[in-house]
């Protein structure tokens, strides 16, 4: 089991909790993803995980080498790209495979450019090259795709899919539900200070002049239901089986929304 915590709870100082009781188990080849409002704990939730922080109580425990992906990569430096990864790989003791990889992000400006001329998105490319060196056995990605390109988001998608095949997990966060389920085979929610599993995405339909009630029907959650009209909130995957089934029972369709 490449990590795992069981009944992690964290407050800073004097303040309140931020984490009670988490528990969470990553397996092999498994990509987590963790969603959550800002100021969740989130970010908290993977430094622990990565083993940067200790839980206030509980354990973390994890095997193998982590690479690690904080939500704001150190931006100020004046060491180029290519001389902090050459610099990271050598006190990690792996091979520098710097310049495969930011060719592979298309780092503008090139990698003799100073990390703290790089805008966010070229400065979080060093920072998410900087995790995978050494090809580490659990990946930890703090909002990997936050000031991304829409053409780095593909080559990170594609990355998380070969760390995966190759046996490795990712655990990342991100605040938009759809793309975390998208990418990963498990999402959760952290609310509360606990997790919980996340729901898939969802989509809203309203119905009118049928019968029969529609509060046993599996992926649906019945929202209002007034004046000879329901509305239906339906996991997304199963909206098209709920329209067929409301038409078999006389119901019109007024609306589907996303
Ligand atoms: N080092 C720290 N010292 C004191 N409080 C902290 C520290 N780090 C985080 N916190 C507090 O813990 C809570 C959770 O913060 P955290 O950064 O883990 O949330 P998050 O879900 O990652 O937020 P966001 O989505 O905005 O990045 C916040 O109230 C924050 O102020």
């Amino acid at each position: 089991m490449p990590a795992r915590l069981a009944g992690v709870g964290k407050r800073y100082g004097g303040g309140g909790p931020v984490l009670t009781g988490v528990d969470l188990e990553v397996g092999t080849g498994e990509v987590v993803g963790i969603v959550g409002r800002n100021g969740s704990g989130k970010s908290t939730l993977l430094r622990i995980l990565a083993g940067l922080s200790r839980p206030s109580a509980g354990t973390a425990t994890r095997s193998g080498r982590v690479g690690y992906l904080p939500d704001r990569f150190p931006g100020a430096s004046r060491m180029s790209a290519r001389a902090y990864l050459k610099h990271m790989a050598r006190i990690s003791c792996v091979d520098d495979r710097a310049a495969e990889l930011l060719e592979r992000l298309e780092l503008a400006g090139g990698p003799d450019t100073p990390i703290g001329r790089l805008s966010k998105g070229n400065a979080q490319k060093v920072g998410l090259a900087q995790a995978l060196l050494g090809d580490p056995e659990l990946l930890v990605l703090d909002e990997p795709w936050s000031g991304l390109d829409t053409v780095s988001h593909g080559v990170l998608g594609e990355i998380i899919a070969e760390t995966r095949d190759r046996g490795a997990s990712v655990v990342f966060t991100d605040h938009r539900p759809d793309l975390a389920h998208r990418q990963a085979s498990r999402v959760l929610e952290l609310s509360g200070g606990s997790l919980r599993p996340a729901h898939g995405h969802r989509r809203r339909i309203r119905l009118t002049g049928g019968t029969g009630d529609w509060a046993a029907e599996p992926g649906v959650h019945v929202e209002n239901a007034e004046n000879g009209h329901v509305d239906l909130s339906v996991d997304a995957d199963r909206s098209d089986a709920v329209l067929l089934t409301a038409l078999r029972r006389g119901w019109s369709v007024r609306e589907v929304r996303e």
